[in-house]
């Protein structure tokens, strides 16, 4: 190979990492899964092996994750926040401990704490003396570039498995000072993943690829009361000196007990072994649990024990040398691809399900796997009878990753169908967008997931409308296989065996007591509470109504800007795209869902049925004053009284609005202390910069 050529290869290769590592770290939306990432990194690290003189400081492979995110206040950590040498087999492993025994005296024994891998982000959070007897979390951080971190503390505190306090007697029990850090790995489970990303899709927007992402995008939103909705979870395994970082205890194993006692969540699974055969049993042992943990894991991580045969191993640039990660293998079958079926969701979504021929993939048997939408399909080129690998990566539902082998005779394509399979009316397919919806609000695929989202809390807070009341309603019964994921997409099909007895939203309007009452568990009171609850919504505002139809893009605060603007829903519905275009805040995309919706004959009708059923559907009476209004705010950094929440509650109560980020538009920048790049953008843009005081100011106007 030519000299030219290699650096060439290692030009771009670093460039390709440095793209990926963007949109894994920064943006949350990776398009490699870590197995293609991994790859493309051990291509660059064999290079670079082989040619040191071309290793630079800046190159991916001495780099530990992304960049400190604007919007946050950045804050240095105590001690870098480091990657993981990686394993992925038993001789990288075994390799490791002659590493690892070589470094130490000859006669030293070695002991091996082994973890779970967690497949999270991390955090350190910084533990301070209160001023009443015991300990106070002052500080949560991601581990943003390992160097300098971001500070996500009020997000943070949101999590339930992490302590706001700690007693006295506690850290007593524990033998902890009053100041220390703990380091840990934040995990979304895959229960509140998947319940995300059905509301991301609900609201039209991209779906996170796994957990992970979601768990790091999650952490990093500038909204702490969606951070509390999302249910994170937080799992510590360091503990470290408040200065300098060092580690606190003598050994890993007291680290995770004090912990412990210390009221943080510790993973169970854990065990400290004198030997590496005992982590190979470990691992053994572990591996067949991953699909049984509700969160993801993609391996084991093995930590020489004892805190002063760490320090005398020491550190890589990158990572420790007393620890490295055992990746499980990436858990792909090949199979083939029997046929596609079409599912519909709550929003209309079409999505295409490969039906396979049953495979065996880490643990579990494969039978259906997601492709995503029409673009993905002509993107893999796969047609049926083709054999495909699947996938289940980091991802809760598998995926088709490619295909394997050249088509044999006799393959049929994949026709992606025009009309809605459930109901029939043609797919629409919006421009800019991948997927196929079916717009008719009565489909009934569609309906069950509707009513379920029509009754929900913050809709039209019908209580008693759960799933298994809507199924009862459908006269469908639940499809209870199997419990598996995979089977969970199954069940979002029941199957109807008696007449329903609703087949629209309004029909919900038109129950009687003898029709529930016939119901299985239905008694009486519970009949007539459900019908007072229905009856109840015909008063609900007319956002609600909006938001229950579910139109998509149609969220709560959209929803409320259409109501306020229209007033009702009669000229709503009669407003042409340009009329919808001039609401405030409303733009063109939003403007043309909203008429396409109103256009559809079959959602007319609905609507014209629920008035003549008595919904009111009228805009409730604003109470805030509008002073700030048609004024777009931008908050950075922190302001010396005013949380960010409150901060943006109040502009918006006057009126305002609070965007993300600064351009031209923007009328105010609200800057508080270590104001980042915001606050240049608006000085190079002459957008007007006021401080708390200055906000306070203008809210006081706001009030004459
Ligand atoms: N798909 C993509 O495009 C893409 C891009 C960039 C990175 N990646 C992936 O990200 C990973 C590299 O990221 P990394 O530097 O965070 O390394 P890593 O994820 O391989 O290992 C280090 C991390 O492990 C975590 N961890 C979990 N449990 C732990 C425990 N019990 N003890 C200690 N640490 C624990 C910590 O968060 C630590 O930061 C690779 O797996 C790579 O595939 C993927
Ligand atoms: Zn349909």
């Amino acid at each position: 190979m030519s000299k030219g050529s290699v650096e060439e290869q290692v030009k771009e290769l670093r460039e390709q990492l440095e793209h990926h590592e963007h949109l894994y770290y920064v943006m949350d939306t990776p398009e490699l899964t870590d197995g293609q990432y991994d790859s493309l990194m051990n291509r660059l690290k064999a290079l670079e092996a082989e040619h040191p003189e071309m290793v630079t400081s800046d190159s991916p492979t001495q780099r530990v994750g992304g960049k400190p995110a604007d919007g946050f206040q950045k804050v240095k950590h105590s001690r870098p926040m480091l990657s993981l040498d990686n394993a992925y087999n038993e001789e990288d492993l075994r390799a490791w401990d002659v590493r690892v025994r070589g470094g130490l005296p000859g006669t030293e024994a070695v002991a091996y704490t082994c973890e779970l891998k967690l497949d999270g982000l991390s955090l350190a959070l910084h533990y301070r003396g209160a001023s009443h007897d015991g300990s106070q979390l002052e500080r949560g951080l991601t581990r943003g570039d390992g160097t300098t971190g971001e500070d996500v503390t009020s997000n943070v505190r949101t999590i339930r498995s992490i302590p706001l306090t700690i007693s006295a007697a506690k850290l007593k029990a524990a033998g902890l000072p009053m100041e220390f850090e703990v380091r840990g790995e934040c995990v979304m489970p895959h229960a509140a993943f998947l319940k995300m990303n059905e509301e991301f899709e609900a609201a039209g927007l991209a779906a996170k690829a796994n957990p992970r992402n979601a768990a790091a995008g999650t952490i990093r939103t500038l909204e702490p009361n969606i951070v509390a909705q999302r249910r994170l979870d937080f799992y510590a395994y360091f503990l470290l000196q408040a200065e300098g970082g060092e580690m606190l205890l003598g050994s890993q194993s007291e680290a995770l007990t004090a912990l412990g006692k210390a009221g943080m969540r510790v993973n169970p699974q854990v065990a400290t072994v004198d030997s590496i055969d005992g982590v190979w049993e470990f691992i053994q042992r572990c591996e067949p649990l991953r699909d049984s943990l509700g969160y993801e894991i993609d391996g084991i991580v093995i930590k020489v024990d004892k805190a002063a045969q760490q320090r005398r191993l020491g550190f890589t640039g990158k990572a420790p040398r007393w620890a490295i990660a055992y990746k499980f293998a990436a858990r792909a079958g090949v199979t083939k691809l029997e046929g596609v079926a079409f599912q519909v969701g709550r929003t209309g979504k079409v999505t295409p399900v490969a039906q396979l021929s049953p495979v065996f993939i880490g643990g579990t048997t494969v039978k259906r796997a997601t492709l995503h939408n029409p673009d993905e399909i002509v993107r893999l080129g796969v047609r049926i009878g083709d054999f495909v690998s699947v996938e289940r990566g980091g991802d809760v539902i598998p995926k088709i990753t490619g295909v394997v082998l050249e088509k044999p005779r006799g393959t049929q394509e994949i026709v992606f169908p025009e009309c809605c399979p459930a109901c029939g009316s043609a797919l629409v397919k919006e421009e800019g967008e991948v997927d196929w919806r079916c717009v008719n609000a009565s489909c009934p695929a569609r309906l069950r997931e509707e009513l379920i989202h029509f009754g929900a809390r913050g809709v039209m807070n019908i209580e008693g409308l759960g799933d298994a009341m809507v199924g009862q309603l459908l006269g469908q019964v639940e499809d209870a296989v199997d419990e598996t994921d995979i089977e969970k997409e199954e069940a979002a099909a029941p199957v109807t065996v008696r007449e329903p007895l609703v087949r629209s939203i309004a029909d919900l309007y038109r129950l009687t007591k003898e029709q529930l009452v016939g119901l299985e568990r239905v008694g009486d009171k519970s009949a007539q509470a459900l019908l007072d609850e229905i009856a109840k919504s015909k008063k609900a505002p007319l956002s609600r109504v909006l938001l229950g139809l579910g139109i998509r893009h149609v969220g709560q605060r959209t929803a409320e800007l259409l109501a306020s603007h229209f007033g009702a829903i009669e000229p709503l519905m009669g407003a042409t795209q340009d009329e919808l275009v001039q609401v405030n805040e409303i733009g063109p995309i939003v403007a043309a869902t909203v008429h396409d919706f109103f256009a559809q004959e079959q959602n007319q009708a609905l609507v014209k049925e629920l008035l003549e059923i008595g919904l009111e559907m009228k805009a409730e009476k604003r109470v805030t004053t509008t002073v700030l209004e048609g004024l777009t705010f931008v908050l950075t950094g922190t302001l010396p009284t005013l949380t960010r929440e409150i901060a943006k509650e109040k502009i918006e109560a006057a009126g305002g609005r609070v965007s993300g980020s600064v351009s031209k538009k923007t009328d105010y920048v609200v800057a508080g202390e270590d104001a980042g790049s915001k606050l240049e953008k608006a000085e190079s843009l002459g957008v007007k910069v006021v401080d708390e005081a200055g906000l306070l100011e203008l809210l006081e106007g706001a009030k004459e």
